[in-house]
């Protein structure tokens, strides 16, 4: 049956009209050449129906993990349009998740936790799915392990998960690239990353509970936190700001094999991360600016941190920090400090 949704093809509206779930499963099909399944709110799955593109490829691509992050939710709900008005065609089976619908309504980051704390398995750690967000980290991972599950045998398995940063950058766009040990790390990768104007990598260097993580480890899928720019409320994104992440992306579904220029370090920013400095006491403050952007660089034996009388100073001949956040709860990261990775092993 053909989903209320096509009066208007406007998945997020249509998403938030129901953001704790929907009351029924739709499946219909768009002229002779998609499938569409619309699995759960927030959920839609585009299948072509002729089999094996040359180069096939399963492609997640998720958005509003934070609620508050309007850019990229924008983004996924402007190619979903396309796809369901036929002006773009898929060549490849693509899943569009929008990860919190209630905290986009509410506005917020989240509403009781953090949902990308929450994946590989950390939803059932503790008192158990107790709260929402913990439910849906749940559920979205089951909905990533079937759709990859039931891809094409030698798929190539790609996520995206698209996000914006709290503060301003030094550079605009980055991605964080999951700790991926006995695995190289994909020039192609960063080339279309770097395509899509998101010209800064961070190599992470621990596992993490991060969704980007999940796909990563779980399906050894080409799997990236994509910072697109800071957090700004609907309406308020400069929406020609992202139009090389959208264009790259259109190609990415639409076009069977994507040509992307050969890897060259000088093209992009690489850091890895040094260290995480996670919160153990509840007067943990930072030593720098509260407006410093990401990325800002400290040398050794500045102060970044107090907390609990003692100070964390820089341990590098320089450190560079991003994501700064002092209100989480302890136990949980409060800043990633980066220093330069100019030999990785890129293949
Ligand atoms: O700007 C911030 O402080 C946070 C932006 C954000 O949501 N970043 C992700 C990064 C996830 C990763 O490390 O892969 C997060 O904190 O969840
Ligand atoms: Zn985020």
């Amino acid at each position: 049956m053909t989903s209320p949704l096509m009066e208007t093809r406007d998945f997020l509206a249509f998403t938030l009209e129901s953001p704790l779930s929907l009351p029924q499963q739709y499946h219909f099909h768009l002229g002779n050449h998609t499938q569409v399944d619309i699995l759960d709110t927030g959920v839609i799955v585009f299948t072509p129906l002729k089999t094996a593109a040359k180069a096939p490829k399963d492609i997640v691509l998720s958005c509003a993990i934070h609620g508050n992050e309007t850019a990229p939710i924008e983004i996924c709900n402007q190619l979903i349009k396309s796809l369901l008005s036929e002006t773009l065609i898929t060549q490849h089976r693509v899943l569009f998740l929008i990860g919190n619908p209630p905290a986009i309504l509410n506005k917020t980051r989240f509403l009781e936790e953090n949902m990308n704390r929450l994946f590989s398995g950390a939803h059932s750690n503790g008192q158990g799915l107790v709260n929402a967000e913990r439910v849906r980290a749940k559920a979205l991972e089951l909905y990533v392990a079937d759709f990859f599950n039931q891809g094409q045998a030698g798929a190539q398995r790609i996520h995206y998960d698209l996000h914006t940063a709290i503060r301003a950058s030094k550079h605009e766009k980055f991605a964080i690239y999951p700790y991926r040990p006995g695995r190289s790390y994909s020039g192609e990768q960063m080339m279309f990353l770097a395509a899509c104007g998101v010209d800064t990598i961070l190599f992470h260097h621990e596992p993490t509970t991060t969704f980007s993580y999940y796909s990563s480890e779980q399906f050894k899928a080409d799997a990236f936190t994509v910072e697109l720019g800071k957090v700004m409320p609907f309406g308020e994104n400069d929406m020609s700001r992202f139009e090389d992440t959208k264009r790259m992306l259109t190609n990415l579904i639409t076009e069977e094999v994507l040509a992307v220029a050969p890897y060259q370090s000088s093209q992009l920013n690489l850091y890895k991360v040094s260290r995480s400095i996670n919160k153990t006491a509840e007067d943990f403050a930072f030593s720098f600016a509260n407006d410093a952007p990401n990325f800002s660089q400290f040398k050794q034996g500045e102060p970044l941190a107090t907390e609990a009388g003692q100070q964390i100073k820089v341990e590098h001949q320089v450190e560079a920090i991003v994501f700064p956040n002092a209100k989480v709860p302890v136990g949980q990261r409060t800043v990633l400090c980066l220093v330069p990775a100019p030999d990785e092993d890129v293949q």
